[in-house]
């Protein structure tokens, strides 16, 4: 038995053709991915990376084609029904919620299909009407809501069954940023209770800031799985040097010493950004500054955001 939340080994998983697509598309290609409990993992990529598929794999939604995945330590095609009692799912779209009914009925639904009794059900509605700040709302019909409202009602939903497992896609699409804000906050208490979040976002911000680790994945093959703070360790991308300089004549001598591939100036004025043009070069960077007379310095990794850049490359525009 595996202590991970999620195990997911050679994973693939092939759309047959059929009429109207006459080629088959594999749109996972051989996938690995762990996922440790306690935390949000972020699963990143451009549009048909393969990321909803892995996710409707996990959720026993979808048949894997090849390879194996386990939730919790159950496989998803040999012990289903297990999987599904302790997951919970939350999808960005607006499926999977009655417009037309109140908050309440829509959660007291999901708690019978659930299988929660009658009286489990009416308490967890409760609590969970109250625990997304909907307490104001919960007769209102879903149709009457804003975005953010919907949202935390899909929230609410996904967590119906207590689950231990609980899997986002794209939740923070559409909200507003105070909305979004809100909902972060909302995650991170509910991590605190020891679940287990698979976050797929476009938002490499967001990603950063939620989660522990992140995986990135295109046309169906892992790209890297990091932990959140390595993540700029993990490409050969150099570090970049943050700098105060007066005088023109240091940038001159740092643009010609071939040890930078640039410097630019950043948001506060006479502050500039080197990017050294190797690990090696960046000591070379430092104390050729450190010459001039230059010791307001620091230096950083890059951020999620280039590390995805350079990863995916102009992947990212094109399906
Ligand atoms: N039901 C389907 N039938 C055929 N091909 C499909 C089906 N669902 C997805 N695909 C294809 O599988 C590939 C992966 O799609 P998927 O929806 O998993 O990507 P994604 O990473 O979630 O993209 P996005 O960020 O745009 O939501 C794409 O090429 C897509 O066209």
């Amino acid at each position: 038995m595996t202590d991970l939340a999620v195990e997911v080994r050679g994973l693939r998983r092939v759309y047959q053709a059929r009429r109207g697509a006459p080629e088959a598309r594999t749109a996972l290609d051989g996938i690995d991915l762990d996922v440790v409990p306690g935390q949000i993992h972020g699963l990143l990529g451009p549009n048909g990376a393969g990321k909803t598929t892995l996710v409707k794999i996990l959720s026993t939604v979808l048949l894997p084609t090849e390879g194996t995945a386990r939730v919790l330590g159950y496989d998803v095609v040999e012990h289903r029904q297990d999987v599904r009692t302790r997951i919970g799912t939350v999808f960005g779209s607006e499926r999977g919620l009655y417009a037309r009914v109140s908050v309440r009925r829509n959660l007291l639904f999901w708690a019978s299909l659930y299988g929660l009794s009658g009286r489990v059900g009416r308490h967890r509605t409760e609590q969970l009407i109250e625990r997304v700040g909907l307490a104001e709302r919960a007769d209102d019909r879903v149709e009457e809501l804003s975005k953010g409202m919907v949202q935390r009602v899909h929230l609410a939903r996904g967590l119906i069954g207590d689950p231990r497992m609980v899997f986002l896609d794209e939740p923070t699409t559409g909200l507003d940023p105070v909305a979004a804000l809100d909902f972060r906050a909302l995650l991170g208490e509910l991590l605190a209770e020891g679940r287990t979040f698979l976050l797929t976002t476009h938002d490499l911000d967001e990603a950063a800031a939620l989660c522990a680790e992140v995986t990135v994945i295109d046309r169906g093959t892992l790209l890297m799985t990091s932990n959140v703070r390595d993540v700029g360790r993990r490409l050969a991308a150099p570090d970049r040097v943050d700098f105060d300089a007066e005088d023109n004549m240091v940038l001159e001598k740092l643009r010609g010493s071939g040890l930078v591939n640039g410097v630019s100036e950043l948001d506060k004025p006479g502050r500039y950004r080197a990017e050294a043009t190797s690990k090696e070069s960046l000591t070379s960077v430092i104390r050729l500054l450190a010459d001039e007379g230059i010791t307001s310095l620091s230096t950083s990794p890059p951020t999620l955001e280039e590390v995805y850049l350079q990863l995916v490359g102009d992947r990212g525009m094109a399906v």
